[in-house]
């Protein structure tokens, strides 16, 4: 049997769809609830005596009370700042003992009754409480029947609020924005102000503005520690308890203002402390700097910087791609560095030298470039640039520019304050970053776009700003990480174009994560393998390209690698199965990789009979197109993987489909041998 369900509608576009049905079953009860939040505040709205609510509302005692809760729960939102800021960020930073109890004792005033933290309070800072003598004899303060105590009470049921939004703000915050700042020379001091802040802004707003309104409306824990004295201690709320029981109309009055006081903080706040919260201010606090060109755009930033809520963003059109400009000369810097750590390796380079960093997933590409700017204690650093020895100095004085992933461009700013960012770090004035911003836009072809934010940009302009933004400072040493790894095929030729033009004229050494095969062969003038953080191989594209040192290499670069043991008779045995007849005999048991291109791999339907020596018969696992050839796939009977190369027309004339058994066959002359 079928269950009856409501069927909801939503508007898209300004048309009704159909949305998700609502199972009965959750509707119900979903709507009693509804009806009991709601009940009570259409008492109040039915009950208050309109006609007399300003008469209520302007009597000496309650302007008193307003006052006096006005002051209250603005102290209390001060101290809660104050105090609750610093806690909040060593909570979401510091790793230190006895977190989760000082966690639970932040939340504790949420879930303790209000009269319990009354009686703590005074226990605690009444006068015969365990501070409250102190306080009294060394600064003459008396908290309990002063307003100081109204202000101390609400304070300790409010501060969680605050601590705990803010708390979740900073944790939600990736590391990489505050980090980057810091490469681009902004002390911890600037990054807090300029980045941290900013970013973390909407949770800051959002939790104050709920500790403002808690405490508007405390009312057990100040009757209980601080009293219930007219002018001193007489806050709203309690005012509220005592005109119920001599003017009940006043007391609805009163309590319709505390109502409207709440409703409309929560409508400020727009569900941003609650799930609403994430969605809105993903981009603005922990969203990417660069997006993924899949992800769909939730918020539309307007060229003054307001948000547009659901509007989809409009199809990016197609722009001439301004012809960059190569990069100015700049200082020249050698580098020196001894790793230790995790990554155990030296590395030297002459000024200019641009080196792909690659290596399996794992290797360590990040501990190095982590290292190299400080920021890990997993790998040191003995780093000297040039004359420079900066193994010691913190990450934003040594001159080492880093551009991570995502780029991490920080969503608050435009492109051109990204830009000025490590110029305004570095001291010079604000006209003065903005132009020199400007030109180095110019330079990398996106200088039309310097009035825009991030979350405007499309992924290969974010990149190039990204680059302009590690530039710009004039760094000694430039870190890339994987600088290209987010953009599309087309893009991704077009930045790695700009990236060329100005590596050329970078005058540092400039290390480049890279997966990708033809960012490494065609950025770089060395190629660092590394494996388990050490150096497998440090050498130019061509000599890695012709002698890869080990099977990932080789085919990371989309060359057959084939590991084995040379025996006497000019053969190979393959650790895979297998043997493999080799041109060039090696002493017998030594180790060796054969390095075959796919170009030197041949198929056929039958078995090909003359010259070639190695044979194998094996089934097409997979076809993909590579440029004007194609790339074959093929799993061998003998066990070995090959890769081969041919042209659509041989794929054609052979018929070849995926399943397709064929063999393949390489001529031992074609086999590069690799000792190992
Ligand atoms: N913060 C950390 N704490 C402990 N181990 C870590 C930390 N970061 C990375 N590792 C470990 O250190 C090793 C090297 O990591 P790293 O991120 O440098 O590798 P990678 O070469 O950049 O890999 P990938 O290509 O996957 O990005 C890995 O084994 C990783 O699990």
């Amino acid at each position: 049997m079928s269950h009856p369900r409501i069927r909801r509608t939503r508007r898209i576009g300004g048309a009704r769809t159909p949305g998700p049905r609502t199972p009965v079953l959750l509707a119900v009860p979903a709507l009693v609830a509804v009806a009991f939040l709601l009940v009570p505040l259409l008492g109040i709205l039915t009950r208050t005596a309109w006609g007399e609510l300003g008469a209520h509302l302007s009597t000496p005692g309650v302007t008193e009370a307003l006052r006096l809760s006005l002051y209250v729960s603005f102290g209390a939102l001060g101290l809660s700042v104050v105090l609750g800021v610093p806690l909040a960020w060593l909570l979401a930073r510091v790793r230190f003992p006895g977190k989760a109890f000082v966690r639970s004792l932040v939340l504790l005033p949420m879930v303790l009754p209000p009269t319990v933290g009354g009686v703590a309070l005074l226990l605690g800072f009444g006068r015969r409480g365990l501070l409250g003598p102190w306080l009294e004899s060394t600064f003459g303060v008396t908290l309990p029947f002063h307003a100081s105590g109204a202000v101390v009470a609400a304070t300790f049921v409010a501060m969680p609020f605050l601590v705990i939004s803010l708390e979740g703000a900073l944790a939600g915050l990736r590391p990489a924005y505050e980090e980057t700042a810091a490469s681009l020379g902004a002390s911890p001091v600037r990054v807090f102000f300029t980045v941290t802040l900013p970013m973390v802004a909407p949770g800051l707003a959002a939790g104050a503005a709920l500790t403002w309104a808690r405490a508007l409306g405390e009312f057990g824990a100040t009757i209980t520690f601080a009293g219930n004295l007219p002018g001193s201690t007489q806050t709203l709320p309690l005012q509220v308890y005592l005109l119920l029981q001599d003017e009940p109309e006043a007391a609805t009055s009163v309590s319709l203002l505390l109502l409207a006081i709440a409703m409309a903080v929560l409508v400020a706040l727009r569900g941003r402390w609650t799930g609403g919260a994430n969605d809105h201010t993903q981009r603005g606090s922990s969203g990417i700097g660069i997006r993924s060109r899949k992800e769909p755009a939730e918020h539309v930033v307007a060229p003054d910087g307001a948000t547009a809520p659901g509007r989809p963003e409009p199809k990016p059109e197609p722009e001439p791609e301004p012809e960059p400009q190569p990069a100015v000369t700049r200082q020249l810097v050698p580098l020196h560095a001894g790793i230790t750590g995790f990554n155990h390796l030296t590395l030297d380079a002459d000024p200019g030298t641009t080196i792909a960093v690659v290596g399996p997933n794992g290797a360590g590409k990040t501990t190095l470039l982590r290292a190299l700017l400080g920021l890990t204690p997993r790998s040191h650093a003995a780093l000297r640039l040039g004359d420079v020895d900066v193994s010691a100095l913190p990450p934003h004085r040594r001159g080492v520019a880093w551009v991570p992933q995502d780029g991490a461009l920080f969503p608050h700013l435009s492109a051109l304050s990204n830009t000025a960012y490590g110029l305004r770090a570095q001291g010079a004035s604000r006209a003065e970053a903005r132009r020199a911003a400007r030109a180095w836009l110019d330079r990398l072809g996106v200088g039309h776009l310097a009035h825009r934010r991030p979350a405007q940009l499309s992924g290969g302009q974010a990149q190039r700003v990204a680059l302009a933004r590690a530039l710009a400072p004039d760094p000694r040493l430039l870190l890339l990480d994987e600088p290209l790894a987010a953009l599309d095929q087309t893009t991704r030729a077009q930045v790695r174009h700009t990236l060329r033009a100005h590596l050329s004229g970078f005058g540092g050494v400039c290390l480049i994560v890279t997966h990708d095969p033809v960012e490494a062969v065609s950025l770089a003038d060395r190629v660092l393998v590394l494996e388990d953080g050490r150096t497998l191989q440090d050498a130019p594209p061509a000599e890695v390209t012709r002698h890869p040192r080990s099977p990932w290499v080789a085919r990371m670069l989309g060359r057959n690698a084939l590991a084995g043991t040379a025996t006497s008779d000019s053969t190979l045995t393959l650790a895979d199965g297998g043997r493999l007849v080799i041109a060039d005999p090696l002493d017998a048991g030594s180790t060796a990789l054969a390095i075959i291109a796919p170009e030197a791999v041949s198929l056929h339907r039958t078995h090909p009979e003359g010259s070639p020596r190695n044979v194998w018969s094996g089934t097409v696992r997979e076809i993909t197109s590579l440029g004007s050839r194609l790339r074959v796939l093929l799993a061998t009977d003998q066990g070995p993987g090959l890769v081969a190369e041919i042209t659509p027309q041989a794929a054609a004339d052979l018929g070849l489909a995926d399943g397709t058994s064929v063999y393949a066959s390489v001529k031992a002359t074609e086999i590069t041998l690799v000792r190992t």
